[in-house]
């Protein structure tokens, strides 16, 4: 893995798919008005295929007699929406048949996510990925950060994809939008509350969570706002939370407090558009994330299954 991105440009498609951006953005943007939470998963898809090994839309196979999906680790518990990503690619295989990528989909759909939840818009996101020809179940146990992971471990998962830690918490600030189950979070309410929890928010948190014991289950379970103000907007009052004991995940609170990453909780804290600017270049450098181009890898006629 690193960064690189070698053989990705702007407008890969401005021959083979002249409108193929257009379409994207115009597919996400019906998706959202139907339903706003597509545009958070996409950030997150964004993030969990890019980690696993590279952005190659491994992360988008389903389990089938060769292939277990990565989507079944314990690691992408939560992750919804994956079927709208098949809404996407149908709208690109009318006008161009065969042409676009699903992990360039995947890319182009977080970049517009991105905008549609006020985060930053008109990212230059260049294209050309290609899409694997395997899933890496195994590597998404191993890899992909689990929500009580020290600070080390995560600064080392991000650097290792070009992105420093300044980048790494721009990132995870991700988490100013969308939900966490109780699973990830009765760890640091039962059977006390975590000392770094500011103790209002763990009284509200019990309340949302009743039960020490929550399953592994997104059908019934209840879940909490990763961020109670302003939980659809990509704004930087995830670490005005940070800073008030108010970060839901372990992980979360740890940067307020590592000595690594506290001022640049602190700086984007006190200044959106900062955290804007920090999240848009580290969002572009984990999209190029050792990416397969050329002949590498195949493009994929439906995302969910190799060709
Ligand atoms: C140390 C790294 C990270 C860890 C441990 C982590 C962990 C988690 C966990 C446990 C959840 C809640 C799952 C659930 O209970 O439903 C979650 C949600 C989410 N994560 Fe992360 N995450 C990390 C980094 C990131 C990054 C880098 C991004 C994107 C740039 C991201 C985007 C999201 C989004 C948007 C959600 C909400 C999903 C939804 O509401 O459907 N995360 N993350
Ligand atoms: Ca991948
Ligand atoms: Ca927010």
């Amino acid at each position: 893995a690193g960064a690189g991105g070698g053989g990705l440009r702007l407008n890969f498609y401005s021959q083979s798919c002249p409108r193929a951006e257009d379409i994207v953005r115009e597919q996400v943007r019906r998706l959202y008005e139907e339903h706003g939470n597509t545009a958070v998963s996409w950030v997150r898809a964004l993030f969990h295929d890019c980690m696993v090994k590279s952005c190659d839309a491994s992360l988008l196979l389903e389990t089938t007699t060769t292939v277990v999906s990565e989507q079944a680790s314990h690691r992408s518990f939560g992750m919804r929406n994956f079927k709208y990503i098949a809404t996407i690619k149908a709208a690109l295989e009318r006008e161009c048949p065969a042409t676009v990528s699903c992990a360039d989909v995947l890319a182009l759909a977080a970049r517009d996510g991105v905008a549609m939840l006020g985060g930053p818009s008109t990212l230059p996101m260049r294209t050309g990925r290609r899409d694997s020809r395997e899933s890496y179940y195994g590597v998404v146990e191993r890899y992909i950060p689990n929500h009580n992971d020290s600070v080390s471990t995560v600064l080392s998962r991000f650097a290792a994809m070009g992105v420093e830690a300044e980048g790494a918490v721009a990132l995870l600030g991700a988490h100013s939008v969308g939900r966490v189950h109780c699973f990830n979070l009765v760890g640091r309410l039962y059977p006390a509350v975590d000392g770094s929890m500011d103790a209002a928010y763990g009284e509200y948190l019990r309340g949302r969570c009743p039960e020490a014991e929550a399953p592994e289950d997104t059908r019934e379970v209840v879940y909490a706002r990763n961020d109670r103000e302003t939980p659809m907007l990509l704004d930087n009052m995830y670490y005005r939370n940070l800073i008030a004991g108010r970060g839901l995940l372990l992980v979360d609170q740890r940067l307020a407090s590592d000595p690594r990453t506290a001022p640049y909780v602190r700086r984007m804290a006190a200044d959106n558009a900062y955290f804007h600017q920090r999240f848009a270049a580290a969002l572009l450098t984990m999209s190029e994330n050792a990416p397969l181009t050329g002949g590498q890898g195949e493009v994929r006629k439906h995302c969910s299954f190799l060709n």
